[in-house]
């Protein structure tokens, strides 16, 4: 059997937080006027133990995979949707491309459960399975499946962090897995499914209907133990979500901030921190996703998203726009004048 690597996450660095307060409040600005951009800069700094911390260059890692849990009708697209999107990102045409591309980003794509074979020299294959298996009628995954595809996560999280990332946004392609999200997110918090369900890729109320009574249904088949977030994560979740969550523990490992995107990667994050607390530290939360679940997996990990833009795209997209805020208050520190050097009086 595989076991789940042990993770080793350092705690912030409170003090040289505590400096770097005292250094924003010598800057040429009333005291506090820099709002959230103040706060983020002093977390970066205790992340990166740096007090000058960059975010540039950002990584983005884009999982993509497939849910059995498709065959039940649950999205508004077919499953091979999920494929013809990888090949999208590996021809540059998708938004996270365009995105990333503005940022400076380098992207990867890594396909670590897509139902189809895909061939493309930039596509990372790193696949654990052709996507998981229907939930309604069997769990997702085999526990070694869901630790494999975590260490995915891991593998490929180190492999951009060693190429001299600086932050890392984590993204995510797979039809249907809003509905193995809201499965996930209502046993993680014991909220009821309706409260947290949404159109994901844009079903009518009707569906609406139907994938609230499948997600029931399955919740009451799987009975995942609550209390242990692996054995929720292999019943009910995505191999794109355990690669997400591989990679938001290895990235904390090695203080990289985290920037969360929607819905998916933000229960995902969820999932990291019920197995290592201390990572929900390494996180900053993009922007808010129309997907009523978010709010709540958002207000879980005790954060509040920097924008609220309307998006629900996923990919990493919402995540890649809100970093030039992120970046903003990186370059606040780093080069605003102090009222000495600028010779203004306080
Ligand atoms: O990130 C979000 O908040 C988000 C909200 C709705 C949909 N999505 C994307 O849409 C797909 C899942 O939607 P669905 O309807 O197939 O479950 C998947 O590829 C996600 O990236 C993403
Ligand atoms: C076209 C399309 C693009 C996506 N990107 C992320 N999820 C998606 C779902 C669809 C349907």
């Amino acid at each position: 059997m595989n076991t789940i690597h042990p993770t080793t996450i350092p705690a912030l660095n409170k003090e040289l937080g505590e400096q770097v307060s005292g250094y924003i409040n010598t800057l040429t600005k009333p005291p506090g006027s820099l709002g959230r951009l103040e706060e983020l800069a002093i977390q970066l700094a205790e992340m990166k133990n740096n007090p000058f911390p960059k975010v540039s260059p950002a990584g983005v890692l884009v999982f993509a995979a497939d849910h059995g849990i498709a065959a039940e009708g649950v999205s508004a697209f077919p499953q091979e949707v999920t494929e013809q999107m990888v090949m999208n990102f590996l021809n540059g045409g998708a938004a996270i491309n365009v995105f990333s591309r503005q940022i400076g980003a380098a992207l990867k794509v890594v396909d670590i459960g897509v139902a189809g074979e895909i061939e493309h020299e930039a596509l990372i294959v790193d696949k654990v399975r052709n996507g998981t298996r229907n939930f309604f009628e069997e769990d997702a995954m085999t526990y070694d499946e869901a630790v494999e595809a975590i260490a995915v996560g891991r593998r490929q999280a180190e492999k951009l962090i060693e190429e001299g990332i600086e932050s890392i946004i984590l993204g995510e392609m797979g039809i249907a897995n809003t509905t193995s999200s809201s499965a996930l997110l209502a046993v993680l918090t014991g909220k009821p499914v309706k409260d947290l369900v949404g159109y994901g890729t844009g079903i009518t109320n009707e569906r609406l209907q139907h994938k609230i009574e499948i997600i029931n249904q399955s919740i009451e088949n799987r009975k995942a133990d609550a209390a242990d977030p692996i054995d929720i994560l292999r019943k009910l979740g995505g191999l794109e979500i355990a690669g997400m969550t591989g990679a938001m523990l290895f990235a904390a490992e090695r203080r990289v901030p985290i920037i969360l995107d929607g819905f998916i990667s933000t229960v995902a994050a969820l999932i990291a921190v019920r197995m290592a607390p201390v990572c929900a530290e390494y996180m900053i939360v993009g922007h808010q996703s129309v997907e009523p679940g978010h709010l709540t997996a958002v207000e879980a990990l005790e954060k509040k998203p920097l924008v609220n833009l309307g998006l629900r795209l996923g990919e990493g997209s919402g995540a890649a726009v809100a970093f030039s805020i992120i970046e903003s208050a990186c370059r606040m520190v780093s080069e605003m004048a102090t009222f000495e050097s600028a010779g203004i009086s306080k």
